[in-house]
This record gives C-alpha cells, sequence and structure tokens, in this order.
C-alpha cells in the first residue's frame, strides 16, 4: 500500500450564499405532479440567488481529507463507425467531408469538484449513463480527467477488478498469484488465503484449472481475491458484485469489514435502499454533472422524484427537480497552499 501524503491543506470555497433565503421548492400537486414553473421565473431566481451569493471559505485539515476532485471532466474521443467501415471508400471520403474528421467527443463527465474526509462512505447514484463509471475510473487512475485534476492521499482500489485470472492456473495458484500481484506481501497472502477460500465458496473445485469453472465460479473467485486487500480508499462497483444469492450473502460480511477498515469508501449503486443503509453522505450525478452532494436521505429522494418523472415521461417535472436539486448544491472550490499538493489518483 502506499504512504498516504499528508502535507497538504485543502480548502474548500463554498459559493452560496449563507444569508439568501432557499429558493422554495414548487409545491406537489394532488396528482403527486409538480406545478409547472414558467422557465423565466425559474432562471430569475437562480441569478437571483447566485448575485446575492458571498464565498465561504471553509479550511480543511489535511489529514482528515482522503480524495480531492478538482474541476474534473472528462470527453471520451472515439471513431465514428464509418471510419472503421469504409475508412479508404469514396462514399466514406464524401461523409466525412460532410460530417467532420470521424471522430466524435462523448461527454461523460462535466467540472466535478468535491472533497471527500477520511471515514466517509460515499454513495455515488445516477440514471444509465450518467457518468458514475466514468468518474470511478478517474478515481482509480485507470484514466485522466481530460480538465481538472484528481487528487488522493493513497491509490483508490476498485474492489472486483484489480485480480486478474490465469485460465491454465488452478483456483488455488490463481488465489496465492492474485494475492501477490494486489501488492500483498507472501507472509499476507498466505494468512488471507483461508478467508478468500472460504468467501469463493469453491473448496471442492480449487484443485481444477481455472479453464474448467464456469464464468460464475471465476468471477466468484476473482471478487473472493479482490476482497484480500484493505485498501485506504476502497471503491465498490455494485454492477461487479456478482454471484448467487448464497455468494451475496457472504461477501456482505466480508464487504463489511473491509469497509470498517478502509479510510474512506465509495459505493456505486442503483438500489438506494443499500445506498441509505450503508452510506454517510450521496453523490448523484446526472448528465455527466454533479446534481447533488449531501445526506443521503435527501438526496435519494430527490433522485427518486426525479427518476419517478421520467419513467412517466413528464420530463418538464423531471427537469425541475433536477434545477431545483441543482440549486442547492454548494459550489466546491478546491484549493492548494502552494507546494503542497497531494499525488494524483491512479
Ligand atoms: N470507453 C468509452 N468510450 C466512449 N464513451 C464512453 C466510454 N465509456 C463511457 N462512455 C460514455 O460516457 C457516458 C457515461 O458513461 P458511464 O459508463 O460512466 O455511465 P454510468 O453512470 O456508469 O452508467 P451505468 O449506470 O449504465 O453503468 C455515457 O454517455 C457513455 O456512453
Amino acid at each position: 500500500m502506499s504512504t498516504p501524503v499528508r502535507n497538504y491543506t485543502p480548502r474548500r470555497v463554498n459559493w452560496r450564499s449563507s444569508g439568501a433565503p432557499a429558493t422554495e421548492a414548487p409545491a406537489p400537486t394532488a396528482t403527486g405532479e409538480l406545478d409547472i414553473l414558467e422557465d423565466e421565473q425559474l432562471f430569475e431566481e437562480i441569478s437571483w440567488a447566485e448575485e446575492d451569493s458571498a464565498p465561504v471559505v471553509e479550511r480543511l485539515d489535511s489529514s482528515d481529507i482522503a480524495v480531492a476532485v478538482d474541476h474534473a471532466s472528462m470527453i471520451y474521443r472515439i471513431r465514428s463507425s464509418t471510419e472503421y467501415l469504409n475508412s479508404t471508400g469514396r462514399f466514406s471520403r464524401q461523409l466525412r467531408r460532410i460530417t467532420g474528421s470521424g471522430w466524435a467527443n462523448v461527454p461523460a463527465l462535466q467540472d466535478l469538484s468535491f472533497v471527500v474526509r477520511q471515514g466517509e462512505s460515499v454513495g455515488v447514484i445516477g440514471t444509465n449513463g450518467s457518468g458514475k463509471s466514468t468518474l470511478m475510473k478517474l478515481l482509480t487512475g485507470k484514466i485522466r480527467p481530460t480538465t481538472g485534476e484528481i487528487y488522493a492521499t493513497s491509490t483508490p482500489i476498485m474492489l472486483g477488478v484489480n485480480a486478474a485470472l490465469v485460465k491454465q492456473l488452478s483456483g488455488r495458484e490463481n488465489i496465492k498469484l492474485g494475492c501477490l500481484a494486489m501488492g500483498l506481501t507472501p507472509k499476507e497472502a498466505a494468512e488471507k488465503y483461508d478467508m478468500v477460500v472460504e468467501l469463493s465458496g469453491l473448496e471442492d473445485s480449487l484443485n481444477l484449472p481455472l479453464k474448467s469453472y464456469s464464468s460464475g465460479m471465476a468471477s466468484r473467485l476473482q471478487f473472493a481475491i479482490a476482497t484480500a486487500v484493505d485498501p485506504d480508499i476502497l471503491i465498490i462497483d455494485e454492477a461487479l458484485n456478482t454471484g448467487d444469492a448464497q455468494f451475496r450473502a457472504r461477501t456482505k460480511r466480508r464487504l463489511d469489514e473491509v469497509r470498517q477498515q478502509a479510510g474512506c469508501v465509495f459505493l456505486v449503486s442503483h438500489s438506494l435502499g443499500t445506498i441509505k443503509q450503508m452510506c454517510s453522505r450521496v453523490l448523484w450525478i446526472e448528465q455527466g454533472r454533479l446534481l447533488a452532494d449531501g445526506d443521503p436521505e435527501w438526496v435519494t429522494q430527490q433522485y427518486q422524484e426525479y427518476t419517478e418523472h421520467k419513467s412517466q415521461n413528464r420530463m418538464r417535472s423531471a427537469q425541475i427537480v433536477y434545477e431545483r436539486t441543482l440549486m442547492q448544491l454548494d459550489q466546491v472550490q478546491v484549493d492548494f497552499d502552494s507546494g503542497t499538493r497531494p499525488k494524483r489518483a491512479g
């Protein structure tokens, strides 16, 4: 495990007005539909709040910080399929002349800033394609932000994807190798061995080569190996927590242990129940923007309202919940004393 960097002092600057009255949320009607505000009225209120806002500078104790995300944006650059299909054809050349170079930009995250303290359990929610996995990849350093920076006191570890398995080797050998590959010493790997075997529930198949495992068995082994580490900053993407009901029940206990030992945990989940149960704070990412950051009850309630409107095709009502939630978000500016920056994540 890398040595935590403690010699920096980030400041959080809150640009929300402390004195300005909060904009009232539109009252729900009897049918649960929101009253529709005129756009002008809504935007007038937003700009009024901004005009009156004054920065509130909160100086944070450096030993408290686990992760600082500073104006991070991510734009994926992908080649269009036309480019692949007919890269030298005349039609393709003409089409490229009309549509551009054949490259497309996919904006995934826009200007995210937040600071996470040691000991926090942070839930990350958002509808499909909102940017959650992209943020997790940025935190682990798997990809670099297009603009902005991400800092962490130690490399955040994503549970479930770090252990690479070797098909020709037995389950037993894969456990030993996987633990070493994740940075454990041979002694630590030996100490964790029984726990990994028990968690995987694959005692009877440990001598078989991995190529004889079903995909479910292989992912159980991979997940069990991944939990052998005790990282300072832990990321759990629920989508990676595979396995049957019995396996999931067994993993919950180990996950709780890992969470308790970790300095800070990020949990990505579509299950609001799990988020409320496990997290002390929730980030809601929507359409690539950080929309809310705060109390799990409040944030999940806004999110539920938003998704309900969307599922009923009440797009304007959903948009109002979006705007209303965004207005409550503190604008955070991460600022470091010169020469005292922590290292980049990854
Ligand atoms: N490798 C990639 N190349 C191009 N675009 C990508 C890539 N990965 C993600 N995207 C795009 O970035 C946006 C955010 O995707 P991301 O996977 O981060 O969302 P998500 O919130 O994790 O979604 P889900 O809940 O469905 O897992 C989407 O528009 C997606 O199409």
